[in-house]
């Protein structure tokens, strides 16, 4: 309301707001210096501080008390509980509170449920009040505290300073239920401080006892009665006991909503500026490491907290704009204040003084044109000389200013540190009414849904209720953390060692054996979308934008993956791979159309080893080709036969992207055969090596030696002890294949004899036998259980190891971030295209399937395609939605947030990838520093 006056009738610095008898005549206070002054006056807190706090806080406590000489004494006994060392020391013990709060968050998110997130932020600040302060447990996140309840009660019956209803003003019933709230917290709080002085143990070395805020306080009251603390007769008396029951009260009341009502502030604008969201989560990945968690290096380094200055600056900003509490005093005969423009003296006598904090942080005449934006570079180190003296003052100033900012501050970070890289927050004021009924304040209270539902352009308002609170506390999140996949045959190591055949996995053919369901792991030639089996949405969905990956289809072997000597040839001469160059824009002579023709010279004495023939290892064979031609056809026939969505000829609406490797353009080139039989030349998208983000190629040292940390050459044990299990069939194959048992290349994974095996069979082409010994050969036994230990790779790589998800982000986060835009474009429709064909490898797609967390991993066979469907509700309003499709069925993610991705609200899908690579693919770029 100050604001609105302030900026409605363009007030100056002061101004009177004459509300009687509801309130008392009150001088707002928007002019920084003259609130300078009341704040380090020794003016009283008004009395109706007094009225609403100590029916519930008690007279002593140092908030409310008019008794200038109380505070005083009752303040700098508290004071070193708040010190910064003394705080900084504490952060370990929030990192465990903190731990809950994530608990809680993950369980909501689990149950894919909207809740209201400013209740768990409360229970957490009042869980860290209670562990900082006393060393004790209020257990108000993990159980349905008596304590809490009872606090709640007292809330609800704390008299509403905006209620002109007298029947509320006056309600009889309150200072019953006020004395009654007080004794049982008294109680509560009493029989707490009792247990810890009775477990403080004067025996112990100073250094070697726990040092809480009340255990400071307590000796701070022993030093001013000159008493003893150590003594073994010392005990707390009366009056220490009495205080510091009110005191504690206090703490509790002033210091968990604020806090809580800022966290919440934090996280929802945040959400709403990408930018700045992706900014802070950089300076974590800076300070704690890109994927390591950010509680464990808290609870071993504390001071680490210092480095986020960024994060600090928008809490800042945010207390700047969403200022949770104000300071308030009555104004006494002699106190003058002068009038900022007119320059008389206005005697402050039984005046109620208000220091404005919002409106002060929002006047444009103090903090420029932008004041209502969100810019929390306004509260960097380097800009500090640039802010307006005395104008921020969301803890107010002078000496009875918050005491407990310090602890405020550090606990946001630390609890931002800890959730927001895990979780997206998303507010959902759209589903207010299944929460209804949840049991907290504000569905006790319809009121807050009427009135005004938005200011200042935002529906997550304050509201009085207690402290300035965000309305209806609502939130929700989006998880970002990784999720372990289904356990099956897969993944454990016993069934995949001790198995025979391959589970139903086919590796000899491109064409399914008669009776075999389409949509069976065909290594060959993966299952992709067609229309046989093609699922349709519902009618009231129109698809607006379809993007493609998959792996290139069949070829012949790497060369690295040959043996060094092979039993038989291999040609390719039912193929040609055309090279050639052709006049372009404008257009010119016309290029014959070359193809390229191995041959291996005899008298070249550099014989390559491997398989001898005239193929370009590893190019697509004819069978590949076909496949691919075969892959464009299906898609066409979905997507422009079934759907009408793709148009009938290739215009510039469709683009096609390859890597560098030439395998992906044979393939590209028969699938846009298969799609649309062009006449003319198709441009293929590529990046420049090294940096392409389709293969991946660009460097990311950070996730390889992660990956090598826990992948492929490590020496971790679980990593291990398939290879060691294998060492047997290692040597059976190796005495066939010719490789030294000291090869580490051949023995570090079973992937070149998986490349090396599964390439023949899918041609038909036999299991190889030994150079020397042509009855001594590789057995399809044999065979099969390197096709199953294969898999387990895979699935342990890409899926089963919990490094797996910050890996495929770092070394794969470019391209979700690229597909994120294209979303984006499409359904903002400022984007022409409306598909995109990407084809790519192994590499890509698994790591792609390890970002979207894939129920079940399997190693990426031939052809294996993702395809991601956006939807547009129909309508005027309608929503966007996301459906993906893995081998032409619904995609399901062991991440409770995307579950079985089938019209997902696309909101949620951005949030999430956007959530772990940045937008623009900025998180990447941290991640991935060495
Ligand atoms: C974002 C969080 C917080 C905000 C915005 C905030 C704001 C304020 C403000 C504006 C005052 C001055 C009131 C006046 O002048 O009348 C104040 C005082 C106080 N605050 Fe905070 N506060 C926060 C957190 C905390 C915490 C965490 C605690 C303790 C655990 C706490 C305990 C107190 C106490 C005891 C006072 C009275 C100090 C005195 O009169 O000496 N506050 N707070």
């Amino acid at each position: 309301m100050a604001t609105y006056l302030m900026r409605e009738h363009d007030t100056p610095g002061i101004y009177f707001v004459d509300a009687r008898p509801i309130s008392a005549l009150s001088l707002f206070i928007t002019d920084p210096d003259i609130a300078q002054r009341v704040s380090e006056s020794t003016l009283a807190k008004p009395p109706v501080l007094g009225a609403v706090l100590e029916p519930i806080a008690g007279k002593l406590n140092m908030l409310s008390t008019a008794n200038y000489a109380l505070w005083k004494k009752w303040r700098s006994i508290f004071n070193p509980g708040f010190s910064i060392q003394q705080i900084v020391s504490q952060v370990p013990v929030m990192v465990g509170c903190g731990q809950a709060y994530v608990k809680i968050l993950d369980e909501h998110v689990s149950a894919n449920r909207v809740f209201r997130l400013e209740e768990e932020a409360t229970k957490v600040t009042i869980d860290v009040i209670g562990k900082v302060i006393c060393d004790h447990d209020f257990n108000a996140l993990s159980s349905n505290s008596d304590f809490l309840k009872t606090m709640r009660t007292a809330f609800s019956w704390m008299p509403d300073q905006t209620s002109i209803n007298p029947f509320h003003l006056l309600n009889p019933v309150r200072p019953f239920m006020a004395r009654f709230c007080k004794w049982k917290m008294d109680k509560y709080v009493g029989t707490m401080l009792d247990e810890r002085f009775a477990v403080r143990d004067a025996t112990l070395p100073k250094k070697s006892r726990k040092k809480t805020g009340i255990d400071l306080a307590l000796e701070e009251y022993f030093k001013e009665k000159g008493q003893d603390i150590d003594a073994q007769e010392a005990t707390m008396d009366a009056e220490f006991r009495k205080a510091a029951i009110d005191n504690l009260l206090i703490l509790l009341f002033a210091g968990h909503d604020t806090t809580a009502a800022t966290l919440c502030y934090c996280y929802h604008i945040l959400q709403k500026h990408p930018a700045e969201l992706t900014k802070v989560r950089q300076e974590m990945d800076s300070v704690f490491g890109a994927g390591l968690s950010a509680g464990e290096q808290l609870k071993q380094n504390p001071y680490l907290v210092n480095q986020l200055e960024y994060t600090l600056a928008v809490i800042k900003e945010i207390l700047r704009l969403w200022p949770a509490a104000s300071g308030a005093r009555i104004g006494r005969k002699g106190f003058f204040i002068k009038h900022p423009t007119t320059g008389d003296m206005i005697d402050t006598d039984g005046i109620m003084i208000w220091n404005v904090s919002m409106a002060m942080q929002r006047d444009q005449r103090i903090w420029g044109d932008d004041a209502d934006i969100f810019k929390p570079e306004r509260f960097l180190p380097a800009n500090a000389d640039k802010l307006p003296p005395n104008a921020w003052r969301p803890f107010e100033k002078g000496p009875r200013n918050c005491i407990g900012q310090e602890l405020s501050l550090i606990e946001m970070k630390v609890m931002l540190a800890m959730t927001l890289r895990e979780f997206e927050f998303k507010a959902a004021y759209d589903e207010l009414e299944p929460l209804m009924g949840d049991g907290s304040l504000w569905t006790t209270d319809s009121s807050y849904q009427k009135g005004p539902q938005e200011v200042f352009g935002e529906r997550m308002y304050q509201v009085l209720f207690g402290a300035a609170k965000p309305s209806e506390a609502q939130n929700a999140t989006v998880d970002l953390k990784w999720y372990a996949p289904k356990k099956s045959w897969i993944n454990d190591l016993g069934q995949v060692m001790n198995s025979t055949g391959t589970n139903g996995f086919l590796f000899n053919s491109s064409q399914l054996p008669a009776g075999i369901p389409y949509g069976t792991y065909n290594w060959c030639n993966m299952p992709h979308v067609r229309p046989q089996e093609y699922p349709k949405v519902a009618e009231e969905f129109e698809l607006i934008y379809v993007e493609v990956i998959h792996r290139h289809h069949k070829r012949t072997p790497y060369a690295s993956n040959t043996f060094p000597k092979e039993s038989y040839g291999w040609d390719c001469d039912d193929q040609g791979l055309f090279h050639y160059g052709q006049p372009l824009n404008p257009s010119g002579y016309t290029s014959a159309s070359t193809y390229w023709n191995v041959s291996t010279s005899d008298i070249n004495p550099f014989a390559q080893a491997g398989f001898r023939g005239s193929c370009q290892f590893p190019q697509i064979t004819r069978g590949g080709l076909d496949d691919s031609w075969q892959h464009g056809k299906d898609l066409y026939a979905v997507y422009h036969d079934l759907l009408s969505f793709l148009p009938s000829n290739l215009t510039e609406k469709v683009s096609y992207r390859v890597t560098n490797n030439q395998i992906t353009s044979q393939v590209a080139g028969m699938l846009i055969g298969g799609m649309y039989d062009p006449q003319t030349a198709v441009s293929l998208h590529i990046q420049p090596p090294n940096i392409d983000s389709l293969e991946p190629q660009y460097p990311c040292p950070k996730a390889s030696s992660l990956y090598s940390s826990y992948g492929v050459g490590s020496t971790a044990p679980n990593w291990t002890a398939h290879l060691t299990a294998a060492k047997p069939l290692f040597a059976a194959l190796d005495a066939v294949s010719g490789i030294p048992s000291t090869s580490t290349e051949w023995h570090k994974s079973l992937d070149h004899y998986y490349d090396n095996l599964s390439a023949r069979q899918c041609h038909a082409k036999p299991l190889p036998c030994s150079i020397n010994d042509s009855t001594a050969c590789i057995t399809q036994d044999q065979a099969d259980t390197v096709y199953r230990l294969g898999q387990y790779e895979y699935s342990f790589i890409h899926r089963d190891s919990p490094q797996s998800l910050n890996v495929a982000v770092a070394s794969y986060g470019v391209w979700l971030a690229e597909l994120a835009s294209h979303i984006r474009a499409a359904a903002a429709g400022t984007s022409h295209i409306i598909y995109r064909h990407n084809v790519a490898h192994d590499g890509s797609i698994a790591r792609l399937l390890s970002v979207l967390q894939i129920e079940e991993m399997v190693w990426v066979g031939m052809g294996s395609e993702v395809v991601f469907e956006i939807y547009r509700r129909k309508g005027s309003a309608g929503g966007r939605y996301v459906r993906i499709l893995w081998g032409g069925r619904v995609l399901r993610s062991s991440s409770p947030v995307l579950g079985q991705v089938d019209m997902l609200d696309l909101d949620v899908f951005l949030g999430y990838v956007e959530g772990l690579v940045g937008r623009g693919a900025e998180r990447v770029v941290e991640m991935c520093k060495a």
